[in-house]
């Protein structure tokens, strides 16, 4: 069945999707892939679908995948399509041109991160409404870092105590998010790195794992285990 999005709702959700998944190996864009018999992009549409504040999906799909993706997209939930650029930064600049009047609160989301859940995008969307200019959700680091030379030669073990990994959705006031575009200059894979870069504070909200990015094989063998098994 077709979601309906909430006429209403004031966060619109731009979704980059146009990477060609060169860490995963050879094959379809990553965002077309199967996981569990349907592709990454329609997993992570129908998860945004859910969220209640969700007024717009916008998704930057490859170029030559424009009319497939929204094919395939036609009864998940009704989404913009547009065509993607070369680096992540273009399909997103790409997406946020799309985006109609209306929502003051606009989402950047890996299609990538399939199995993110709907509660995800309402606490970011939600921090951002209570009046941060820009959200992302994190975990903590679990690992021990160390950093290392060239030769992979230990310098020494970093303080993971102040470090997060970084997820999407993450979330921004709608004028924010359009002037740091405005301003890039070199691309950069993450968005609220832009507005850093404009000088904005960027504020974090727990993430979870199951927006894990599927970016290796492992990580898609992952993804569809928790999905089979219903974890
Ligand atoms: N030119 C690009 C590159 C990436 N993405 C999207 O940005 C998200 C995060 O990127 P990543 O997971 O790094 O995907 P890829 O760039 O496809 O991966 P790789 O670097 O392994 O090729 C993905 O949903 C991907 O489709 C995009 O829309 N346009
Ligand atoms: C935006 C992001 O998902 C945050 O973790 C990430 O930066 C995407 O790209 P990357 O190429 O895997 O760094």
């Amino acid at each position: 069945m077709t979601a309906q999005l909430n006429p209403r709702g004031d966060v619109a959700v731009l979704v980059p999707a146009a990477g060609a998944g060169v860490r995963l190996g050879p094959g379809a864009p990553k965002a077309l892939r199967p996981l569990a018999g349907e592709p990454l992009l329609v997993h992570a549409v129908r998860r945004i679908a859910a969220a209640p504040s969700v007024h717009t999906i916008v998704v930057a799909a490859p170029a030559a995948d424009v009319e497939a993706v929204r094919g395939m997209l036609a009864s998940v939930a009704p989404v913009t399509v547009v065509a993607g650029g070369a680096e992540r930064q273009a399909s997103v600049a790409a997406a946020l041109a799309a985006v109609p009047v209306g929502p003051e609160i606009v989402l950047v989301h890996d299609a990538a991160r399939a199995l993110t859940p709907p509660e995800l995008v309402e606490s970011v969307a939600e921090a951002v409404r209570a009046g941060h200019d820009a959200v992302i959700p994190v975990l903590p680091v679990v690992d021990t870092i160390k950093e290392v030379d060239a030769g992979e030669l230990v310098l020494g073990t970093v303080d993971r105590s102040a470090l997060r990994a970084v997820q999407t959705p993450q979330g921004f006031r709608r004028s924010v998010l359009a002037a740091a575009h405005v301003a890039a200059s070199d691309p950069l894979t993450d968005d609220a790195g832009l507005v850093e870069k404009q000088g904005v504070s960027v504020v974090c909200v727990p993430g979870s794992e199951y927006a894990l990015k599927v970016t290796r094989p492992f990580d898609l063998a992952l993804a569809e285990h928790l999905l089979t098994t219903g974890a």
